[in-house]
């Protein structure tokens, strides 16, 4: 079995997406405000390796903000189908411009055009407000290729622990705990 967290993941998120019926690297992702007060919300995951789990998004959002005021995030994945849970806390950065371009030229171009056209988590008026925005950018930007705007990029989880929830009978469940120590990982075993 493999003792290397990361790569353990790797196989997980290989099988959730054999056995999901959508959006396998769908993950929850945890914040705090400068009060403290958390808040959680689905999001994408789009990339992860040693360095961490990569997710994309508004910097003006509300999760953004919260990332400004407390740079560190927890992570859950839950596989139903599998009946699994990936928990991941860390510290939160920025990825680099030429990653977040490369992301983003990805997409497609309705949604790389709704990136610009949407505010996200402001309040909005109604929904013609937002059709008009979609206009008003689909015709900014006819004929060339739609750049990542200035206020959209990917955040990267760097993970100082991550605990694999395993279904057991009679509530009887595995835990497997890794600790970042250094550049090395520990591993421990926590009770159900
Ligand atoms: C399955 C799922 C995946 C989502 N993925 C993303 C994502 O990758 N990036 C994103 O900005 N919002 C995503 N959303 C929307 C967020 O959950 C949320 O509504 C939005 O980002 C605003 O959150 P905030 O106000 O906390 O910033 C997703 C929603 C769902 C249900
Ligand atoms: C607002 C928003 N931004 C980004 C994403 C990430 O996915 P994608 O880049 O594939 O659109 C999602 C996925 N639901 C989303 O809802």
């Amino acid at each position: 079995m493999s003792t290397d967290p990361i790569t353990l993941f790797s196989e997980w998120l290989v099988e959730a997406e054999a056995s999901e019926p959508n959006d396998p690297n769908a993950v929850a992702l945890a914040t705090a405000n400068a009060e403290g007060q958390p808040a959680v919300r689905m999001v994408l995951l789009k990339g992860h390796d040693a360095t961490g789990f990569i997710f994309y998004t508004n910097q003006q959002s509300r999760k953004a903000d919260d990332l400004t005021a407390d740079p560190k995030a927890a992570l859950l994945f839950h596989w139903k189908s599998l009946r699994r849970q990936v928990r991941v806390e860390g510290s939160v950065s920025v990825v680099d411009d030429a990653t977040a371009d490369a992301y983003f030229a990805s997409r497609s171009r309705v949604s790389q055009l709704a990136a610009w056209a949407s505010d996200q988590s402001r309040p909005l008026p109604d929904h013609g407000t937002l059709s008009a925005r979609l206009q008003e950018v689909t015709r900014r930007f006819e004929d060339m290729d739609v750049p990542r705007p200035p206020h959209w990029s990917g955040y990267r989880v760097s993970p100082t622990s991550i605990e694999f929830w395993r279904d057991g009978a009679h509530r009887l469940h595995e835990r497997r705990l890794f600790t970042r120590e250094g550049d090395r990982w520990s591993e421990g075993l926590l009770y159900p």
